[in-house]
């Protein structure tokens, strides 16, 4: 199955396989990814990985790894085997961290995009602040994409508010990830740093992570055309 030209990555955050592949098999792998997070897969284990490429599905395993840099590279090496498309490390754990996993994949011929977490959407300044950062959550992923850049990584994940600097500091290629996609129907519950799907993708998000905004959505299927068509229009 050819890669889906959509930047739509659909979080299946749901506490069993059963849950998760029902609403994969309302989805079109040509029309979007798969994100399998923390729950998920503490509860379903590598099955579900399975059952959704058996499906068709490009998957970001979600898991933000942030450990020393021998048990990060295992990690990520173990999920690059498993065959995802994309994994994820916390690019808090640092530039040595990254580098051993961003190795470990090149020593191992494996080709799953590696990106790292810089401030996480639901963080504002008050969050960093008690933290110990008394700075922006803009300055903090300006600091951590250069960093995540320069040790090997293939992008960020970020909100979409600071994926215009992103750009501009790191470049087109640079993959700049964004969950806290928020359209106009939705509530923004646990999320701070919003945008809306077409402004994401005005800024220069090269994908929009969404999960509540359609899975929770009384008609999901509704709720995903809807956000194609803001993506069109
Ligand atoms: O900074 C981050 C990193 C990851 N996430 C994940 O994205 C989805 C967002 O789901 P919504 O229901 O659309 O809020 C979720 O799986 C998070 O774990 C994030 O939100 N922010």
């Amino acid at each position: 199955m050819p890669s889906p030209e959509s930047p739509l990555i659909i979080a299946l955050d749901y506490p069993s396989l059963d849950a998760a592949l029902c609403m994969a098999d309302r989805l079109d792998p040509r029309r979007c990814r798969v994100k399998v997070g923390k729950e998920l897969f503490t509860r379903s284990g590598p099955d579900v990985l399975e059952a959704l490429h058996g499906r068709g599905f490009e998957v970001f395993l979600d898991l933000k790894f942030h450990d020393i840099p021998n048990t990060v590279a295992g990690a990520v090496q173990a999920a690059a085997e498993q065959g995802v498309w994309m994994v994820n490390v916390h690019a808090g754990g640092g530039r040595r961290m990254m580098e051993a996993a961003s190795e470990c994949l090149k020593r191992h011929g494996l080709h799953t995009h590696l990106i790292a977490v810089t401030v996480l959407t639901s963080m504002e300044r008050v969050d960093l602040a008690e933290i110990g950062l008394d700075i922006e959550p803009l300055e903090q992923v300006e600091r951590l994409a250069r960093l995540a850049q320069q040790s090997g990584m293939a992008g960020v994940v970020s909100s979409a508010r600071e994926s215009a600097r992103v750009r501009e500091l790191c470049g087109d290629d640079f993959l700049k990830v964004t969950p806290g996609i928020r359209p106009s129907f939705a509530g923004v519950g646990d999320q701070r740093r919003v945008l809306t799907p077409a402004d994401a993708m005005a800024a220069g998000s090269t994908h929009l992570v969404i999960g509540r905004p359609v899975t929770q959505a009384d008609d999901p299927m509704a709720a995903l055309e809807a956000i194609e068509r803001e993506l069109i229009d």
